[in-house]
């Protein structure tokens, strides 16, 4: 038996910490081996710069860091080849350090309550959230230290004593508790490591094999980098994600230490929009995919890694926003991805017109949320038109201008949410010799809202909003219709008749012949807040009465009906052409299709 060099108690101010560290979260019990590895690990890169500045001549070897399970003995235990300590740097860094910090979490855990949790390092004595008792034998590089025993059996006392260690490092061994049950298992233990010391710089050993890539490519500089090497720290991360569009890697020391590789990933829907995939490490450990407040909001589409020893974790939430460095972090990385995409299309136009599918979504993100991300993405956001065409925001702008102007100077810029549902009105617009922008993405309505906010004198309109001929009102857009007052008055009568409902709103306008006898508009105004209204989760179907009717004064069939003396072909033709106006909308359906189908055979039959 080992002589006992000392007992004591640690020193408490006002009650145990124990308990409350026994307590902590459940859900977090787990971070007591992220705590125990990054401490081998903090002590082998110790070692080594010691080594490296001379003041340590010995043998450093392969430095590591195992945990080993001992099922039968519910012993974890942790060891490394780093530094080690002393006998006077054990009652220093674990009865002063380690415990100072253990107990500045309790202060904090008693002012703050849960919002710290997850966030704080609890260091060393987290140990006791799983364990009943732990024991630290260390022996240090210094050549005449004899190594040291320290225990504790999860109350203020102590016991320091003499061990038998020859090698260098530190072992620490947990003697697992009932609430630590759950970590006596090899694939629970493989799963915490796998999270948390993927990429730790220091090898990383578990029942046989070693854990972690010591070099992950956000630590390398980005010139000894291949596109492929991207592409598989990718894979790595995301095993089952598409290849990303293109990647960022981020890389600076002043006034914050940041480094990290963000990739834009290929979304398709709006699930994987919801999905954070940012993981944040402190010098290669893992701390969080929890980066809300780290990471500017549009930029949570990102996928990949951010490393800053900078940014705080041990505090709330609250905080961390107000926090500068988390600030200029934010602003660093807005700057750097805007950087990016102005290069990518300055570089090659066409490959970004090509991407610009995917990456039109965060861009358009981006512009929606955060200003000062506007204010450079204007110069490369593209617009596409239904041709297939893109252009920046001032190409389409000088391409429209003189055509697509309306009498109070405003552009009016014409958009279709679907080629095909809205395909009778895009060709009415082109006719007109206006064109008609594609904007079919899940952020347009925001994104219409977005530039119209932004830009002067420039409103947006979707193809269907108005008759062709009231798109874009011109000075002389007053041009008169075929039909007489009395007409006028007859056909909207009988209209309403046909269709049974007084309540609708019907008009005579002078549209052209290649305009439909009848169309049906939705004005801009109604149609986007009820688009609003479906996106907060309201669905609330256009109510008919919303729909305006507009009888085409100068088409013949309208003639035609006017013409008819037997009242029930009249309402039938009437109702064709009606129906036929559905039809161009996409709006025919059910029974009402039915009759239609029927109805042109009969017509026909005649
Ligand atoms: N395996 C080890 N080898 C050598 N020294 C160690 C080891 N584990 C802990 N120490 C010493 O004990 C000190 C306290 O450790 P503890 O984990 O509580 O806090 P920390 O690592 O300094 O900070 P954090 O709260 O972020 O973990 C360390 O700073 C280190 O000096």
């Amino acid at each position: 038996m080992a002589e006992v060099k000392e007992q004591g108690h640690i020193q408490v101010s006002t009650e145990n910490i124990f308990p409350i560290i026994k307590k902590f979260l459940y859900a977090d019990h787990e971070i007591f081996l992220r705590e125990l590895v990054s401490n081998g690990v903090d002590a082998c890169q110790k070692l080594k710069r010691l080594a490296s500045v001379g003041e340590f001549q010995g043998e450093v070897g392969e430095l590591k860091v195992e945990v080993v399970l001992d099922k039968e003995g519910k012993k974890i235990i942790v060891k490394d080849n780093g530094i080690g300590m002393t006998l006077e740097e054990v009652k220093k860094y674990i009865n002063q350090v380690a415990f100072s910090g253990a107990a500045e979490f309790v202060q904090r855990y008693k002012e703050a309550g849960s919002d710290i949790i997850g966030k704080f390092g609890l260091g060393f004595y987290s140990a006791f959230m799983v364990a009943d008792k732990v024991e630290l034998v260390t022996k240090s590089f210094r050549e005449d230290a004899p190594a040291v025993k320290w225990s504790c059996a999860g109350d203020t006392r102590f016991e320091i004593e003499e061990a038998q260690k020859q090698e260098r490092g530190t072992e620490v061994i947990l003697h697992i508790g009932k609430e630590g049950e759950e970590f006596l298992n090899k694939f629970r233990i493989q799963e915490i490591l796998e999270k948390y010391a993927r990429f730790l710089p220091v090898p990383v050993w578990f029942d046989g094999k070693q854990i972690n890539d010591t070099k992950p490519i956000w630590v390398k500089p980005p010139q000894e980098l291949k596109d492929e090497d991207y592409l598989n720290f990718y894979k790595q991360l995301f095993p089952f994600a598409e290849d990303p569009l293109f990647w960022i890697h981020l890389n600076v020391d002043y006034p914050f230490t940041l480094t990290g590789v963000l990739y834009f990933p290929k979304i398709t829907n709006q699930f994987d929009m919801q999905k954070s995939r940012i993981q944040l490490y402190s010098r290669q450990v893992f701390i969080t995919d929890e980066v809300r407040d780290i990471v500017p909001e549009f930029l949570m589409l990102l996928h990949g890694v951010i490393d800053s020893p900078d940014i705080p974790l041990n505090v709330s939430r609250s905080y961390l926003q107000s926090d500068s460095n988390v600030r200029k972090i934010n602003q660093y990385i807005t700057k750097k991805v805007a950087e990016k995409l102005q290069e990518l299309f300055h570089k090659d136009r066409k490959a970004f017109e090509e991407k610009w599918e995917g990456l039109g979504l965060f861009v358009k993100y981006g512009m929606i949320t955060d200003d000062k991300f506007f204010e450079k993405a204007q110069q490369f956001c593209l617009l596409k038109n239904t041709e297939g065409q893109y252009f920046t925001i001032d190409e389409y702008k000088s391409k429209i201008e003189t055509v697509q102007k309306d009498k109070h100077g405003v552009v009016v810029v014409l958009y279709a949410q679907d080629t095909d549902k809205q395909y009778t009105y895009i060709e009415a617009a082109r006719k007109r010799g206006y064109d008609v922008l594609l904007l079919d993405g899940i952020l347009d309505a925001h994104f219409i809202q977005r530039l119209e906010m932004k830009l002067d004198n420039f409103r947006f309109k979707r193809v269907d909003a108005d008759s062709a001929e009231k798109l874009i009102e011109k000075e002389d857009s007053t041009a008169s219709h075929a039909l007489t007052k009395e007409e006028e008055e007859n056909i909207i009568k009988l209209l309403k008749d046909t269709l049974n409902d007084d309540k609708l709103i019907v008009k005579v306008e002078a549209l052209s012949m290649h305009d439909l006898p009848i169309v049906i508009v939705l004005p801009e105004f109604l149609r986007r807040m009820k688009e609003m209204s479906q996106l907060q989760g309201q669905t609330i179907k256009h109510l008919p009465s919303d729909w305006q009717i507009i009888i085409n004064g100068n088409h013949v069939f309208i003639q035609k009906v006017l013409q008819e003396t037997d009242n029930d072909r009249r309402k039938l033709l009437l109702r064709h052409a009606y129906d036929l106006a559905l039809l161009s909308q996409g709006q025919l359906q059910g029974k009402p299709l039915h009759e239609f189908i029927e109805r042109s055979l009969s017509l026909v039959e005649k």
